[in-house]
């Protein structure tokens, strides 16, 4: 898992307090592949405006997208690596983001869109210490967030799964992204 071309990148999306970190670990771990937090890649100027409440716009995102796509299959292919793959953490709330890391990562990508309500995350987002992105950012989130469907999906031929999360543990949720993945 995944099974897929020689080196592949597995992004772990969804908005703030979806998991990501804690399901990223986890598949990182079950792989033995080197595991990248994406929001440790943002350039100061990003982290000062998300930190002020200010939502990033798409000009923010995509030097950041590059950077952490471009790190993440940089990873796959160390030769140290004989899982050829790594996992890394990002948002990706729009599908032309998506489109945006498979062009600069120039491998095969999967993305896991992990997803909820928005009560829920706030809940999560609220709970979470020492994060510069506060829960008054996920209402943004939701705003222009796109949620892979159709030809996204694995199952119509994309390269997409979206799980929704809630009440699920984070070991369920690592089966069932290993599930639609086969
Ligand atoms: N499946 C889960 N069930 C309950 N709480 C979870 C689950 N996954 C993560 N959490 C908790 O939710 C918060 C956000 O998790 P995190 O992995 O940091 O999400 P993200 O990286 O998407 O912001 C953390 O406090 C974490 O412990
Ligand atoms: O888990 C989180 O705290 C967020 O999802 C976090 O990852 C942040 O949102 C992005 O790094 C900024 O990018 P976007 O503005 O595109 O979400």
């Amino acid at each position: 898992m995944p099974a897929a071309d020689k080196h592949t990148i597995v992004v772990v999306g969804g908005p703030a307090g979806t998991g990501k970190t804690t399901v990223g670990e986890i598949l990182a771990a079950q792989m033995a592949c080197p595991f990248v937090e994406g929001d440790i890649l943002h350039p100061k100027a990003n982290i000062d405006k998300m930190s002020q409440g200010i939502a990033l716009t798409d000009d923010d995102r995509w030097g950041w997208l590059e950077k952490l796509s471009v790190i993440a299959a940089e990873k796959s292919k160390e030769p140290e690596n004989a899982s050829h793959t790594s996992v890394v953490t990002c948002s990706m709330l729009k599908k032309l983001y998506r489109q945006h890391i498979k062009d600069s990562a120039q491998t095969t990508c999967r993305f896991i869109f992990l997803y909820s309500l928005y009560e829920l995350l706030l809940e999560r987002v609220g709970g979470r210490s020492g994060h510069f992105m506060k829960a008054d950012m996920v209402k943004s989130q939701f705003d222009i967030m796109e949620v892979p469907e159709g030809p996204e999906l694995v199952e119509n031929g994309g390269d997409c799964v979206a799980i929704e999360i809630a009440g699920k543990s984070p070991e369920q949720l690592y089966n069932e992204i290993v599930e639609k993945l086969k």
